[in-house]
């Protein structure tokens, strides 16, 4: 590991990462980083949704013995703050996933390691210190995935996160206009060897989606066929509405996440945030409901647990994080955001976890006074 990595003076918030990313960057990795669909509506919304939400403000409280930890799926963590499964983080530093990993174990943060990362899952396992999820994509080669399943079990993993938002490649224009191109499916670290069908083009009146791919795309019965496999926690990731979460917990998942993938696969679904509450009603505490999307201060976490969610996954600032200065950018990161959801715990009147609920959030038909 480069010992260059410092951070950077001025550094105070998750959101001056970002310009100090791009700086370092090539516009083609920064443009897949940062982007997300079409017109990036969802992307905007996801911060939005945060920033409309109020908070309570109350004084004098008691604190002792307060603090952030929680359990999650049998596992200690010290606070409900995760780095969420990205891909190809070897566009940001030479040692990839194995930095954001040290990263996350020097803010004690549990990470989500992705399919499409750019060292294998088990190099990861080896670096972590930390609690450490697989995020999975079933590959049309359910022989592959099932070998997948067996080495991320093999490797130490303590959950596995399907993420079943992104069945196609969605459009991504500001990809498209900085003239990204990701690796091929069978180039990817944890992926060589498999046969890959790409439908990526289709002549001019021809349908792209429809010719095939989506036969060996994943469906329900594929979770039935995973809860069959494996004996780890089951997480699914991109549920946003109550249907599906009903659905999920019928094939007898333990977790869910409620994310829009970061406003990356379709545009102009609601905010993640916007949808925790019918996910988090739906389940009525049958299993834990986690989210992602737009997370960038410590007052979001504190909305997001207050509306239901057991914990939150941070996407993009990590990246920047990474970008700027390696596993010790990753960790201020995760620092930055702890640090802030302590104080607004504090001041919101939240000794610990247990007490962040529905009377932080200022009622919308109050906006002048309770
Ligand atoms: C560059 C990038 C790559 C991503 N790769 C994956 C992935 O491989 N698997 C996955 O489930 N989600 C992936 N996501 C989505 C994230 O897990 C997460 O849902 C999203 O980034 C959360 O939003 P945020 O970036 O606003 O925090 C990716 C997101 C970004 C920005
Ligand atoms: C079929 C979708 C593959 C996307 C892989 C990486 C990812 O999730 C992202 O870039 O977002």
């Amino acid at each position: 590991m480069s010992s260059d990595y410092a951070i950077p003076a001025g550094v105070v918030a998750l959101e001056d990462y970002e310009a100090l990313a791009q700086a370092r960057l090539s516009p083609q990795a920064f443009a897949y980083f940062s982007g997300g669909a079409g017109d990036e509506a969802t992307l905007g919304w996801n911060r939005a949704a945060f920033e409309k939400v109020r908070l309570v403000p109350r004084v004098l409280g008691d604190f002792a013995g307060g603090g952030t930890g929680l359990t999650l799926f049998g596992h200690s963590f010290a606070h409900p703050i995760l780095v969420a499964p990205t891909a190809h983080h070897g566009l940001a530093v030479p040692e990839a996933e194995i930095a954001t990993v040290v990263g996350a174990g020097g803010a004690k943060a549990g990470m989500v390691a992705s399919t499409e990362s750019d060292v294998t899952l088990e190099e990861i396992a080896r670096a972590a210190r930390t609690p450490l999820w697989f995020q999975l994509y079933i590959q049309h080669d359910r022989g592959f995935t099932a070998d997948l399943v067996r080495r991320v079990e093999e490797a130490g993993y303590g959950a596995l996160v399907v993420t079943v938002d992104a069945p196609v490649h969605s459009l991504r224009n500001r990809e498209q206009r900085a003239g990204y191109v990701g690796p091929k499916l069978s180039e990817h670290a944890n992926l060589r060897g498999l046969y890959t069908r790409h439908v990526a083009e289709a002549a001019l009146g021809e349908s792209l989606m429809f010719r095939g791919f989506l036969d060996v795309a994943a469906r329900w019965e594929d979770i039935a066929w995973l809860r069959a496999r494996t004996r780890l926690p089951i997480l699914l990731k991109g549920i946003m509405t109550g249907e599906d979460a009903e659905i999920a917990l019928a094939h007898g998942v333990d977790g869910l996440i409620v994310s829009n993938h970061g406003g990356r696969v379709l545009d102009t679904v609601p905010a993640s945030l916007d949808a925790l509450p019918g996910v988090v009603r739906q389940v009525a505490g049958r299993v834990p409901v986690l989210m992602d999307g737009g997370v960038r201060r410590g007052t979001d976490v504190l909305k997001a647990l207050a509306f239901g969610a057991s914990a939150v996954l941070v996407g993009r600032p990590c990246l920047y994080g990474l970008a700027v200065a390696g596993p010790a950018g990753v960790a201020h990161v995760l620092h930055l955001l702890r640090c802030e959801f302590e104080v607004a715990m504090v001041l919101t009147g939240c000794r610990t976890l247990a007490d962040i609920g529905p009377q932080v959030i200022w009622p919308t038909d109050r906006p002048g006074g309770q």
